[in-house]
């Protein structure tokens, strides 16, 4: 068995990290984030078993996706013979879109993922999937999401002997299969998962096998689909619209399925707890025509917005989104105040999203090269502006001054999350907790922070209710919610020697 199409740039893969241990990556030290660092995607999978042109299937889904992660993409495919492997910087569009780039990934299965890397750096070996050959031939893993212990098991395989290709998180997986005694692949790879502690949708593909998994929580999504007869695993129902697979349901939390060709064979290795998807997902990362256990994404955004208006009702005379994800929560909101909902601010579509070594000068263009005041709908109005969340108060505070600029008289500004006072570590990118605003500053000063003429945050239990519970339950929470609260749901094994996370402490990092 063998691996055939690896990039020719894979050649020369930069080997300058250190090899015994996985960093979180530091976006803003390798590359300037126009944005400035806020929160970040945080991977797409996409699988389909035994399907003509699987390949190109995998480039539109992972096209769908593409909103969670823009920095790296990549496709393994099996032909019956070999597997192929094509791993590129960049999008999905600029990169698997030509018919000179499928021809090189031949074959009826095919896994596929969007990378923003959370841990092991921007590197292009750590770009997904990653392969590896075993005892009993390849397999491919695709990841979204992170493990909070695979630092802790990375130096102990590799004073074991292992040999990683790559600095991610990710890898870990495949080399605990590789290790595993049990014999067949399905048995080692539940062996490996059980072995992981953290949050992940992960999708292998082996000569004879689609398999997919979620964490014991279901953190991370997953979702299983159908096209004409052929299985699709995909990290959002999106994904499955694109290529006209049907929905058939979300894989469930701690659930491993397996496809071959005698079906979808569901495996349930872990304790049966209630699940605790990351409410993130609702409130930002997945797109809106997505659907997550029953609940479209669009529906609990204006949901969202309209809990705001019960909580937080104020007299402007216009509302106003801050786009592109606080647009449903600001229509909700609109609607259950009542006043006009206008747009206020255009959004520029083409601004790349990082730029190498920029000046200082465009630095400070920020988010003005992104965001443009739409004066027409501002100039002499009280406006609120309705953005899903506020991470470091770069955006809030350059768009209230815009708002100011360009005539509105009052400039109030209303969040559809609670306020972020701790970071993530299953697989989205936010800052150090030290560059949480929240985390910081209590509202006066979050408020004078971005210069605002008030500031408020939807309650805890408003998000619930949007997404249609009475309230949080405290004893089970339905979602992990852990950014803001600090109710972290899984060990956070590699960190420990840090203060408690349990306790709100701030968490070394
Ligand atoms: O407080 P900050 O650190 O500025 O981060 C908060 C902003 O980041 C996100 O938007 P982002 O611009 O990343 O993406 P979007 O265009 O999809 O809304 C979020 O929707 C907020 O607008
Ligand atoms: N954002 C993610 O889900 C990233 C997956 C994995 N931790 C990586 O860094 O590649
Ligand atoms: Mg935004």
């Amino acid at each position: 068995m063998s691996v055939k199409g690896q990039t020719p740039a894979s050649h020369s893969l930069p080997l300058t990290e250190s090899n015994s241990q996985i960093t979180p990556t530091n976006h803003t030290d390798d590359d300037w984030n126009m944005e400035g660092d806020t929160l970040h995607e945080e991977c797409g999978v996409f699988g389909i078993y035994k399907t003509p042109d699987a390949a190109a299937l995998t480039a539109l889904g992972l096209h769908a996706l593409q909103h969670r992660g823009q920095e790296a993409a990549g496709i393994a495919t099996y032909d019956g013979e070999h597997f192929h492997l094509e791993r590129r910087f960049g999008l999905v569009g600029d990169n698997f879109s030509n018919a000179h780039t499928l021809e090189r990934l031949p074959g009826t299965a095919s896994i596929g993922h969007n990378r923003y890397s959370t841990a092991g750096g921007a590197a292009l070996r750590n770009i997904q999937p990653l392969f590896a050959e075993l005892e009993g031939g390849g397999i491919a893993v695709a990841h979204n999401g992170q493990f909070t212990n695979a630092m802790t098991l990375r130096k102990s395989l590799i004073k074991r002997g292992a040999i990683f290709q790559s600095t991610s998180d990710s890898e870990v997986v495949s080399q605990l299969i590789a290790k595993s005694r049990e014999s067949n692949i399905v048995d080692r790879f539940i062996d490996a998962i059980r072995q992981m502690e953290g949050g992940y949708a992960l999708i292998a593909l082996t000569r004879k096998k689609l398999i997919g998994a979620r964490d014991p929580i279901g953190i991370r999504p997953l979702v299983l689909g159908d096209l004409n007869g052929s299985p699709v695993l995909a990290s959002e129902t999106c994904a499955l619209d694109m290529i006209g697979a049907k929905f058939v349901r979300d894989i469930k939390n701690g659930e491993v399925v397996v496809c071959t060709d005698e079906g979808v064979e569901s495996y349930h290795p872990f304790p049966d707890v209630p699940a605790r998807l990351d409410i993130f997902e609702y409130i930002y990362f997945s797109r809106p025509d997505s659907v997550f256990d029953g609940r479209s994404v669009y529906d609990v955004r204006k949901a969202l917005g309209r809990e705001l208006a019960k909580e937080l009702p104020l007299d402007v005379d216009v509302v106003v989104p801050v786009p592109d994800s606080g647009v449903p929560a600001a229509l909700g909101y609109a609607q259950g105040v009542g006043i006009p909902f206008e747009l206020g601010i255009v959004r520029n579509h083409y601004v790349g999203r990082t730029f190498i070594e920029p000046t200082q000068q465009i630095r400070a263009l920020g988010v003005r090269l992104k965001h443009s005041a739409n004066r027409s709908q501002v100039e002499g109005k009280r406006i609120v502006l309705v953005d899903d969340s506020l991470v470091r108060g770069t955006t809030s505070s350059k768009i209230v001054q815009m708002m100011r600029d360009a005539g509105a008289t009052e400039v109030h500004m209303l969040l559809a999350s609670p306020p972020i006072t701790h970071s993530d570590y299953y697989g989205i990118d936010t800052p150090d907790r030290a560059n949480l605003l929240a985390a910081q500053y209590d509202l006066e000063g979050m408020r004078k922070y971005i210069g605002a003429d008030s500031l408020g945050f939807i309650s805890l239990d408003g998000v619930y209710r949007a997404c249609g519970y009475a309230k949080r339950n405290n004893k089970s929470p339905q979602f992990t919610d852990h950014c803001f609260t600090g109710d972290y749901p899984t060990a956070l094994v590699d960190i420990e020697g840090a203060e408690d996370h349990r306790a709100g402490g701030l968490l070394k990092e």
